[in-house]
């Protein structure tokens, strides 16, 4: 059993035991309710610059499947919308439930999306990722909602197609010439707030940007996404599913949306 997951021995509700800061004052995920949402017409929009070929690797580390990029210099980054400055792709991860209706972190209106993708950029003027993590302004992650419908994502395909290199923990597979930014939906509303990590150590250093606007992946994608396991090979198999941190107290923070 590792130091931290999301068993009942070593889930959400016991972290602040290892990880002091999942207590903190601002924690993610949270539930966002639109009626304690505030519009700020002033908030710009947010763009991307991509290099595909960025992309490193997919990996299964037991608790997610990620894909690593190439963050040794500006080459991949984020820029505008709540943030000053661009901010580099690190990697780029999901979140999902056992049956369609759960599996996201944020919830949306008491809604919860089948899962949750993001993805993560890191401020260079922190020098690096481990810097970064130790300042409010030193991690943007932007959230992406999968909703389930008849329509499969082909630009979905690509990820899941590599989930057979790396069905079980501590398999990794080259993933190259890969722009995430297709997984984009059409709108770019956003909501946006201050948080947190939503694994350990929990750091408070993010700017959270949550899309508004859902893609579609289609229910075979999911059990595809479901048919990754959490354990080693040659070990009893043990689906990696439900790898969600449930919301936690808003704590009086604002969240802010980009749209009316
Ligand atoms: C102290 O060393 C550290 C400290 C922290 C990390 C986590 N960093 S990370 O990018 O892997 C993320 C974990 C969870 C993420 S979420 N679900 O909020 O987008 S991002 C790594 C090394
Ligand atoms: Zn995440």
């Amino acid at each position: 059993q590792s130091l931290w997951g999301y068993d009942s021995d070593n889930g959400p509700a016991r972290w602040h035991e290892n990880y002091p800061l999942a207590k903190g004052d601002k924690q993610s995920p949270i539930e966002i309710n639109s009626k304690d949402v505030r519009h700020d017409s002033s908030l710009a929009p947010w763009h991307t610059s991509y290099d595909p070929g960025a992309a490193k690797t997919i990996l299964n580390n037991g608790r997610t499947c990620r894909v690593v990029f190439d963050d040794s210099f500006d080459r991949s980054v984020l820029r505008g919308g709540p943030l000053s400055g661009a901010y580099r792709l690190r990697q780029l991860h999901l979140h999902w439930g056992s049956s369609d209706d759960h599996g996201s972190e944020h919830v949306i209106d008491g809604v919860k999306y089948a899962a949750e993708l993001h993805m993560v950029h890191w401020n260079p003027k922190h020098g690096n990722f481990a810097g970064a993590l130790k300042q409010p302004d030193g991690v943007a992650v932007v959230g992406i909602f999968l909703k389930v419908g008849t329509t499969p994502k082909p630009e979905m395909k690509r990820i899941l197609e590599e989930i057979d290199k790396i069905k079980t923990k501590g398999k990794e597979a080259p993933f190259q010439h890969f722009d995430p930014s297709i997984l984009f939906p059409k709108s770019r509303d956003y909501w946006t707030y201050h948080g947190s990590f939503t694994t350990p150590p929990c750091e408070e250093c993010i700017t959270w940007i949550l899309l508004r606007e859902p893609i579609e992946v289609s229910p075979d994608q999911m059990a595809k996404l479901r048919s990754l396991s959490k354990n080693p090979e040659n070990e009893p198999v043990m689906p990696l599913v439900d790898n969600w941190r449930p919301p936690q107290p808003v704590k009086g923070r604002m969240v802010r949306a980009s749209f009316k």
